[in-house]
């Protein structure tokens, strides 16, 4: 059975990390090879900016321009894809409370059809913790911060060890990042 996504009464609030970036600074891309938020010609290149919040949670705001490549109905943005999107705001934001966390559930509602050649602003916000649970929601806009939500999103994120990524990431893209092959094999045995 599905567990629910709304926020325990008992969750605390969510603040940024000291060392996370300040409100009005784009986030750097988390890897190069991001589908996400990296450069490449595939990837949703979404682009990331720490936003303010009046209850003092990490907030992210990203803006993604919607390509003819990435269509499934004619002329409309294949709804996977805003799912990826949310995936990356969402994570983006709870990194900056704290790291690293995985995607454990995820749920998108789609409002209105996304036309290709406008751009989509999402915004994800940590409504609150947990333990390890943070738990955040977005919301995806046609044009500008304020235009008209094309999309909601709820998900849960939980905080796990390096060694989730030791134990389960292709070993040649760990060694890419400078992890030695025995860091690897430790993890592993
Ligand atoms: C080393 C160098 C590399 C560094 C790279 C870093 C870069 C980082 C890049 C960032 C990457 C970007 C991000 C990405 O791209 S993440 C990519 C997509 N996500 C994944 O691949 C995650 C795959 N899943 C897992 O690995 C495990 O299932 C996880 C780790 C999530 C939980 O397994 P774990 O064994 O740890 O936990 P647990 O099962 O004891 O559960 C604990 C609690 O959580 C509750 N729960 C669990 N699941 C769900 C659910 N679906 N709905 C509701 N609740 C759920 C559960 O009921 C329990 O609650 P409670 O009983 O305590 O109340």
């Amino acid at each position: 059975m599905a567990v629910s996504l709304d926020l325990p009464a008992d969750a605390a609030l969510a603040e940024r990390h000291e060392k996370a970036p300040a409100v009005g600074e784009r986030l750097p891309v988390h890897s190069a090879v991001c589908f996400g938020c990296a450069d490449i010609p595939h990837g949703l290149r979404l682009a990331s900016w720490v936003a303010d919040d009046e209850a003092g949670a990490a907030v992210v705001t990203s803006r993604m321009e919607l390509r003819p490549d990435q269509q499934g109905a004619p002329g409309l943005l294949h709804g996977g894809l805003l799912t990826s999107a949310f995936d990356e705001v969402l994570g983006s934001v709870v990194a900056l409370v704290t790291r690293p966390c995985v995607t454990a559930r995820l749920e998108t509602d789609f409002r209105r059809p996304m036309p290709i050649g406008r751009t989509l602003w999402l915004r994800g916000r940590v409504d609150g913790r947990r333990g390890r649970k943070l738990y955040v929601s977005g919301t995806a806009h046609l044009d500008d911060e304020h235009g008209p939500v094309v999309g909601t999103a709820k998900a849960l994120f939980l905080k796990v060890e390096m060694e989730h990524f030791l134990k389960n990431s292709r070993p040649e893209d760990l060694e890419a990042l400078g992890v030695s092959p025995e860091q690897i094999r430790a993890a592993r045995s």
